[in-house]
């Protein structure tokens, strides 16, 4: 498994912004969903393409289209719906399948509350976004069930992970690339990623103040 911290200066500053105590809701929301679109671009470097003939307005010229594998986006609720547009805004014809699953705060285990998949999974690439991968518990959740699902194509996209989550996810999934934003120290005891965003969830829904 390949684990890619984007080191570009716009995801640099974003991800510092957005470690910001007392950040509003829309801030918050606004700057996921801007890093859920450059994490996506950097993700997609590997795409393969295909040389196809069109017709410009000066006569038949080839150009390069993405070949093969489509792209579904599968957010994983609640958090994962904050990067999910930016994603859009690159793959606009992007199919979506949604996991839904919450993390058992005295447990840390991920509880699975919804499924949607679409059609196709086998012949899909997927791109699975979240902003926080902590114990890893709800990726690896996520990734069985796509696999269940047929998926063979993975990829992770996340804003922070801590050191703990991406080595539970590559001991299981060793072939599921992450692209994230910020590798960062550790977990603390209620397993929360330190020093991290706090909770994402919260902040990109309003549940919670402070
Ligand atoms: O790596 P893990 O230890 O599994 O923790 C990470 C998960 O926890 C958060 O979701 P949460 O369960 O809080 O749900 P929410 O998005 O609805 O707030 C986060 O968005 C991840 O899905
Ligand atoms: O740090 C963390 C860990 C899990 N979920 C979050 O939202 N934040
Ligand atoms: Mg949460």
């Amino acid at each position: 498994m390949a684990v890619h911290e984007i080191r570009h200066p716009l995801v640099r500053h974003k991800i510092g912004l957005l470690r910001e105590a007392g950040i509003s809701t829309a801030k918050f929301r606004q700057l996921t969903a801007e890093l859920g679109r450059l994490l996506a671009y950097e993700a997609c470097q590997d795409l393969p393409l295909e040389n196809v003939t069109i017709d410009c307005w000066s006569g038949p010229v080839e150009i390069q289209q993405i070949k093969g594998k489509k792209i579904s986006i599968v957010p994983i609720l609640r958090a994962g719906l904050g990067m999910m547009d930016g994603v859009l805004d690159l793959i606009p014809s992007a199919r979506i399948s949604v996991v839904g699953l919450s993390r058992n705060e005295e447990t840390l285990q991920p509880e699975p509350y919804f499924e949607k998949f679409v059609g196709q999974l086998d012949e899909r690439q997927a791109l699975i976004v979240d902003p926080m991968l902590a114990t890893g518990g709800s990726m690896i959740a996520t990734v069985d069930m796509l696999k269940r699902a047929g998926c063979r194509s993975i990829k992770a996209l996340t804003l922070v992970c801590a050191p703990e989550g991406i080595a539970a996810l590559q001991a299981v999934h060793p072939e599921v690339d992450i692209y994230t934003a910020a590798i960062d120290s550790h977990l603390n005891e209620h397993g929360y990623i330190i020093p991290g965003l706090g909770d994402a969830g919260d902040k990109l829904f309003g549940t919670k103040h402070g």
